[in-house]
């Protein structure tokens, strides 16, 4: 029996547990049940690997400018971030890493994911899938899906695929993270998001809601490029029966319950100008924050600051709030439902596409300003990335719509 290994290998598992175990707070309940078979080796990677160098993106020194942020630099309403790209040295307006929340795949990378959560055997439908070891906050970064970057051509078995633009793919088949183990729901917790890191397209999965200590983590397979079928057997009362499909329309009674929650939340009160979006997760015995972990490359006194400013107390009140000069704006509930269901149908190229027309025309050679201004004036499609940016409590490009019109959701989502 193996599980990953930082040397790349497959190490006998006994051996793992010795050395590893120890560290590690109590195993959820159940992990790798007596009659689970062997985890199938396979090299574990902890960043995607281009056997032949590919560019995905033009370098970010040529084509991309800083973000306007000024002082900390909020998810909400980071440039960058409302283009799906991560802020790194030379595109961050904000001089102290410690204060930017735009680095999310970067600080992943720094963390220690035992920690989130583990590989466990779903049984003989399913096989292995991921479970969470601790709560993980609603938007909270849960891992990166790593694998071989290839030629989609190339691919035989969709499996482990995850596709990119310009008929290229992650192919976490035979090397990748522990990602390549989350299985398909049709009601799943996370969302997949591709974005643009240092010139080059990644795929993280984020909660999509707050999910429970021993909860499977499972994200939708309904739109990564396999049209074959798969029977599904999430056990979902949305379940469409097979794993490539996006899932049934949600019963019209179960749909206005969900908004008649989400305008429950809404009507919160609430007045934070850059509130962090992601509250770290919380498990017996961990560090008393991820974050800590994740910054631990930056100076230990801005880290703490920007944490004990920002970071509320509770859980209730980690939604964040738009606010940038005016009045806090919040979508009705109607326009979210509306907005969701429009993304189920909504094809992964539609976000891609409309990313790739705005950079290609602006190519970020504008002042960052100029740039603001201009993405002001777009009348942004309600794009798979924007619906997920509202089911995580908005931020992104829903934020920006909202800001500027709140009828502007429920109009793009037609
Ligand atoms: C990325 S792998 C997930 C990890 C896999 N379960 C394993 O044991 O390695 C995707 C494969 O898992 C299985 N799978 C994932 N979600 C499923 C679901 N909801 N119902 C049935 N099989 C599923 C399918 O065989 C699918 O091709």
């Amino acid at each position: 029996m193996g599980i990953w290994s930082k040397q790349g290998a497959c190490r006998p598992f006994a051996a793992f547990v010795k050395k590893r175990w120890s560290k590690r707070p109590p195993p959820c309940e159940g992990f790798l049940e007596s009659e689970a078979p062997a985890l199938p080796a396979y090299e574990r990677l902890w960043h995607n690997r281009c056997r032949r160098e590919v560019l995905l993106a033009p370098e970010p020194s040529q084509s991309l400018g800083a973000c306007a942020c000024t002082g900390r630099c909020c998810l909400e309403s980071c440039l960058n971030a409302v283009m799906l790209v991560e802020c790194g040295p030379h595109t961050c307006a904000v001089g102290e890493e410690a204060d930017c929340e735009n680095r999310q795949f970067a600080r992943a990378q720094l963390g220690d994911f035992d920690y989130l959560a583990e590989i466990f055997w779903t049984g003989p439908l399913k096989g292995f899938g991921l479970r969470a070891r601790c709560t993980i906050p609603i938007g909270h970064f849960v891992a990166e899906y790593v694998g071989d970057i290839v030629s989609q051509d190339r691919i035989s078995n969709w499996q482990y695929i995850m596709s990119l633009p310009g008929g290229l793919a992650i192919d976490a088949s035979t090397a990748g993270g522990p990602a390549r183990f989350i299985n398909h729901s049709c009601q799943p917790n996370c969302v997949a998001q591709r974005w643009q890191v240092a010139g080059r397209y990644r795929v993280g999965i984020f909660a999509a809601q707050e999910i429970q200590a021993g909860e499977e983590i499972t994200f939708s397979y309904s739109n990564r490029g396999q049209s074959s079928s798969h029977a599904c057997h999430c056990g979902t009362p949305v379940c469409s029966g097979s794993i490539w499909q996006p899932p049934k329309r949600q019963h019209k009674k179960a749909a206005s319950q969900a908004g008649q929650a989400m305008a429950a939340r809404s009507r919160k009160p609430a007045r934070r100008r850059c509130r962090v979006r992601v509250q770290a997760p919380s498990c017996p015995g961990m560090p008393k924050t991820s974050e800590s972990e994740h910054l631990r490359k930056t100076p230990k006194k801005d880290a703490n600051e920007s944490r004990s400013d920002d970071v509320p107390s509770k859980m209730e009140d980690t939604k964040p709030d738009i606010q940038v000069d005016g009045p806090v704006h919040r979508p009705d509930a109607g326009s979210r439902v509306a907005c969701e269901s429009h993304w189920e149908e909504q094809d992964w190229q539609a976000s891609e596409q409309f990313c790739e027309g705005f950079y290609s025309q602006l190519g970020w050679q504008h002042a960052p300003k100029e740039a603001a201004k201009i993405l002001e004036q777009q009348r942004l499609p309600c794009s798979r990335e924007q619906a997920a940016a509202a089911r995580l409590g908005l931020y992104l490009p829903t934020a920006l719509l909202l800001l500027r019109d709140p009828s502007a959701l429920e109009m793009t989502a037609r």
